[in-house]
């Protein structure tokens, strides 16, 4: 395969300059493991136990001395990667500008590990499946638009049952442990690991962790079996108890060794990624054969690169119920508003969507699309004007919107949780209130209902179709640690990929006002965007400099595909 073909014509001075002076000092791309390429390592030839080579082509480690193919992936992709996890990533270039961003794999730190075949051939239920096992080569692309003369771009390495894989079964203890806040599918999750396991892989050792990560070394590990797990993912929350905070690496690492466990599933958001990349990095160095399995979890649905997050769907179908009861409210009052505040720490997707489905709301505010109160073109010039037209109207927020605002009338303490989150300020009580005084102070009539069904959104069940998307998950992540990977798992452009830690934490997924999406929910509710045409054109600039970063395709929404 070709490599160093990424090369981009706004750079490419800078990095001749570069890569003449890393030739000059003697350094380059190290080389960790040369493997071959398929065609010439067919698994059925290969001799039992001997280690079956996890990718074809040449596995790179990136260091600050192997400087031109880590700009290369900077420049392939938006992501803004610390010099720090460098050595921790393997890019492999292809031919036409194609990048594969790769997962680590037991064998790049245990080169002599065996194989064993794939206990999934045997099984009765998948004998009718065409394709018993991915190509080892498949990777998913992280965009699917491209212009005709576009680089291939950025891939991860597609997720899937492999041929041969690097635990026998009777020797793999797992854990599985629940980070961060409530999402509706945690326990389809833990459910489906537990009995994906045993059904796919005859694995009996699987334990929870109790309480999030201070549970590796404060907790008893819970026994976990197919019939244990067998109904919970009819109940809402998690069964193994979650938490913020609590992350100590070394106390981490130091229990899983010395209990023995070799498969690490670790559930949880972006925080939670980071702290299971800590895990991956600290087993690492000390050449543990455990596989860590990251499943990405936030009810905002913020977390980079992935389509969408187990239990969004939910959330929004449950975000209907509030809205709808506020509409009824609203509309059965003279001059009736209904606020409804919904999650969203930093990012607005529930809102936006559960905006966009219900179609009775009249506006909705989001963090990423600063409002203001008074004046031309202000909220409160809004809800006069909807309120003389339809006598009642419904408001969305999310509760992380307006918090500027916010703390220009009430002090904000800057109180954070346990994981160094900030405590925001409730913006639905706070808007309420200045709704209230705003018609009180026009002698307006009227009457202000607010609900707050944010906990009880994120406690219920998770819908069918997240069923359905948290058993695939976590069926993806088990197939990956089977394969001796560790990875972040989730769904790109519609296909499961094992995405490398580092990708999903290093950003957050927004809102993108300048997307067609936003534009749908302001045609949608009729709102006033809030912004002067100086913020519209700074938003564009923005995006036009991200999007040039990433040459290989105009960076879509969220969700517009
Ligand atoms: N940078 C980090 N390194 C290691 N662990 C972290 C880091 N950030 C957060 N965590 C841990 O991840 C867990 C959940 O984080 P949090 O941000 O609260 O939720 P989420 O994972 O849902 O984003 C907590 O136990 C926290 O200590
Ligand atoms: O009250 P808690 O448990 O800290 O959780 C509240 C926060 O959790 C969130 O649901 C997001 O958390 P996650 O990313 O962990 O799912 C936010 O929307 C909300 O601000
Ligand atoms: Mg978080």
């Amino acid at each position: 395969m070709a490599s160093s073909h990424i090369i981009l014509p706004k750079e490419e001075e800078e990095e001749e300059k570069e890569a003449a002076a890393v030739a000059e000092a003697g350094l380059g791309v190290g080389v960790e493991a040369d493997h071959d390429s398929p065609a010439q390592r067919p698994y059925q030839e290969q001799a039992p136990g001997k280690a079956a080579l996890p990718f074809s082509a040449t596995c790179v480690r990136i260091s600050r001395d192997s400087y031109p193919n880590l700009r290369a992936l900077r420049n392939a992709s938006t992501m803004a990667l610390h010099d720090d996890d460098a050595a921790f990533v393997k890019i492999e270039e292809g031919d036409f500008g194609y990048v594969l961003d790769d997962v680590p794999h037991l064998t790049d730190y245990l080169p002599d590990l065996p194989t064993f075949p794939n206990p999934l051939q045997d099984h009765p239920a998948y004998s009718t499946v065409k394709q018993y096992f991915v190509n080892a080569d498949d990777t998913v692309p992280e965009k699917v638009v491209v212009q005709k003369n576009s680089p291939r771009g950025v891939h991860f390495r597609r997720a899937g049952p492999r041929q041969r894989v690097y635990f026998e079964s009777e020797e793999v203890k797992a854990c599985i442990v629940t980070c961060g806040g409530l999402c509706p599918g945690l326990n389809t999750v833990i459910r489906e690991l537990v009995c994906g396991l045993s059904h796919m892989y005859n694995v009996s050792n699987v334990f929870g962790i109790q309480n999030g990560y201070k549970g590796f070394y404060s907790s008893n590990y819970l026994p976990m079996t197919p019939k244990s797990v067998n109904d919970i993912h009819k109940r809402g929350g998690t069964v193994l108890g979650t938490s913020r905070g609590g992350h100590d690496t070394k106390k981490i690492v130091d229990n899983i060794q010395d209990r023995g466990i070799n498969q690490v599933y670790i559930i949880g958001g972006d925080g939670t990624q980071k702290g299971a990349y800590e895990i991956y990095k600290e087993i690492r160095r000390r050449g543990l054969h455990v596989a860590v399995a990251g499943i990405p979890k936030t009810i905002d649905n913020d977390i980079a690169v992935i389509d969408k997050s187990f239990g969004f769907d939910t959330a929004v179908e449950e975000a209907q119920r509030a809205i709808n009861a506020a509409h009824v409210e609203a509309s059965s009052a003279e001059n009736g508003i209904g606020l409804v505040k919904l999650m969203g720490r930093y990012s607005g997707f529930i809102a936006m969507y559960a905006t966009l489905a219900s179609r009775d709301v009249d506006c909705c505010l989001i963090p990423e699309s600063p409002f203001y109160l008074e004046g031309e073109g202000g909220l409160f010039e809004y809800i006069d004007r909807r309120l003389k037209e339809n006598n009642h109207m419904v408001i969305v927020v999310a509760e992380g919107a307006g918090q500027d605002l916010i703390a220009q009338s009430i002090p904000a303490a800057d109180q954070q949780d346990a994981s160094g989150n900030k405590l925001l300020l409730d913006v639905g009580l706070w808007l309420t209130h200045k709704i209230k005084d705003y018609c009180k102070s026009k002698k307006m009539e009227m009457t202000i209902k607010y609900i707050d069904p944010t906990y009880m959104i994120r406690a219920i069940p998770s819908n069918a179709s997240d069923n359905v998307y948290c058993t695939l998950l976590a069926h993806s992540a088990i197939h990956g640690a089977m394969a001796g990977y560790s990875f972040t798992v989730g769904m790109v452009n519609g296909r499961h990929a094992y995405i490398p830690f580092h990708r999903v934490t290093s950003t957050r997924n927004k809102v993108r006002i300048t997307d067609r999406m936003w534009a749908r929910l302001l045609s949608s509710t009729n709102q006033p965007s809030f912004l002067s045409q100086k913020d519209i054109d700074a938003a564009r600039e923005a995006d036009k400099a991200a999007n040039a970063k990433n040459q290989s395709a105009p960076a879509l929404a969220n969700g517009e595909k």
